[in-house]
């Protein structure tokens, strides 16, 4: 195993560089540049010299003996003056020792996985921790790198090998299609505690989707004043916009960040009741699909929405004379009239708070499809007459969550995950 090197503060020049060394030659290393061990964790002032004995660096000095350490291995932290000429003399030095090497992007958090101090939902979260934007994201990435999804995840596995062992028991000792009554209640009453458990989780946004940000279409028949809307909105040109109906053909997407809070709106084209144009046609469908995923759905129509989108209906084009009469339960907007887009944007602020503002970790898109393969797996066989179905429904639910905390991660798999971290992490 090599030792390896690299910078984990901000790159140079800067007041303090925090150089990290870890490896099985972090100590022997230590000891040529400062001419031996401090106290562990400790910070040590000390004199580094290089291979000739040439003063490098007055640094602070840390060291760290493993396992018990951020990597597992023997880990030392130099504090050096933070200037280019410097930390590039120790990087140097340190380079030219045999089985010492510059850390590649990652790889000190790759060992922690490696040596078991984080799990992979941890090592995920990092990364999430590292690229996350608003507040929202910095919270739910902190409690995943806090162990928050690991430890949902060993409780959810704790009690799925204890449902198998019990069902593997009633294998062992009753005829298979013979269970008592009292042994299937207690079961059944273990799994749905169980799915209530998964299922609260799963109902949380992913990671990615709060990426995303909260999705609000504007839709409704053509010329309603979508695109008009849409732009009103933004506070720019984004969309065309004519007195022609079926202006729109495409999706359009733009992202705004309103008070710390990331939206994608989504124009589309007019949902026409006939049309024999094909183009049209192709823009409607996409429509249809962009507000049956939406997280809002700007609605503007006289007439009620399709039952199955979350519908928030306006009243547009409310400056004109024959529009002044609001119908209950309608927003009123008018592109021209400022207070009322205003007003459209509080409501859905609101909306977007309720749905974000979530107190704990996230899964990740691929975190949470193998939480609900388990989840369906339990739902179809966790209650089968047939035990045998019963005992592999759990098995396979179980071998889903144990990707979760990376019981079985694949090479390829943390290549793609460490790429994703800065050098020196
Ligand atoms: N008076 C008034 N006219 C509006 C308002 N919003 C849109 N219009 C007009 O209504 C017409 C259609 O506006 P668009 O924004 O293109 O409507 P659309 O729903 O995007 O239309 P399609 O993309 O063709 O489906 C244009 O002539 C606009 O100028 C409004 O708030 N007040
Ligand atoms: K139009
Ligand atoms: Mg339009």
């Amino acid at each position: 195993m090599d030792t390896i090197f690299a910078v984990s503060s901000g790159q140079p020049p800067a007041a303090i560089a925090v150089l990290r060394i870890s490896g099985p030659h972090a100590a022997a290393t230590v000891e040529a540049l400062a001419g031996g061990l401090p106290q562990p964790r400790r910070a040590t002032l000390r004199r580094l010299r290089d291979a000739d004995g040439a003063l490098l660096d007055d640094a602070l000095l840390l060291w760290f003996p493993g396992p018990a350490t951020a990597t597992g291995e023997d880990l030392a932290e130099l504090h050096l003056h933070g200037g280019i000429a410097t930390v590039a003399a120790v990087e140097r030095t340190l380079a030219s020792r045999p089985g010492l090497r510059r850390a590649r992007g990652g790889e000190f958090t790759r060992r922690a996985l490696e040596n078991g101090r984080i799990d992979l939902a941890q090592a995920q979260g990092l990364a999430d921790l590292l690229e996350a934007e608003s507040e929202a994201q910095r919270r739910a990435a902190i409690a995943s790198v806090d162990g928050e999804i690991s430890r949902a995840v060993a409780r959810w596995l704790a009690t799925l090998a204890g449902i198998a062992a019990r069902i593997e028991a009633m294998i062992d000792f009753s005829d298979e299609d013979d269970v008592s009554p009292a042994d299937d209640r207690q079961l059944d009453a273990a799994i749905a505690a169980w799915l209530g458990e998964v299922s609260a989780l799963l109902a949380r946004p992913t990671v990615e989707r709060l990426r995303e940000g909260y999705r609000v279409v504007l839709a409704g028949p053509p010329n309603a004043g979508k695109s008009s809307l849409f732009n009103a909105m933004l506070e720019r040109d984004a969309a065309i916009v004519t007195p022609i109906a079926g202006t729109t053909r495409d999706l359009l997407e733009a992202r705004v960040i309103r008070h710390g809070q990331l939206f994608t709106l989504i124009d589309t084209a007019g949902l026409a009741v006939e049309t024999d144009d094909p183009v049209e046609r192709i823009g409607i469908e996409r429509a249809r699909r962009a507000a049956a995923t939406a997280d809002i759905v700007l609605w503007l129509d006289d007439a009620p929405a399709p039952a199955d989108w979350p519908v928030t209906a306006l009243h547009p084009r409310s400056d004109l004379p024959d529009r002044a009469t609001v119908p209950a339960g309608r927003i009123a907007v008018s592109r021209d009239d400022l207070a009322s887009i205003d007003r459209l944007w509080q409501v859905i602020e609101e909306r977007a708070a309720a749905l974000f503002a979530i107190d704990g970790a996230l899964l990740r898109d691929q975190q949470r499809a193998a939480a609900n393969a388990a989840r369906e797996s339990i739902e179809r066989d966790g209650m089968d007459r047939d035990l045998l179905v019963r005992a592999e429904g759990v098995r396979y639910a179980m071998r889903q969550l144990a990707g979760i905390v990376g019981a079985d991660a694949t090479e390829t798999m943390l290549d793609a995950l460490f790429a994703r971290f800065c050098i020196g992490k």
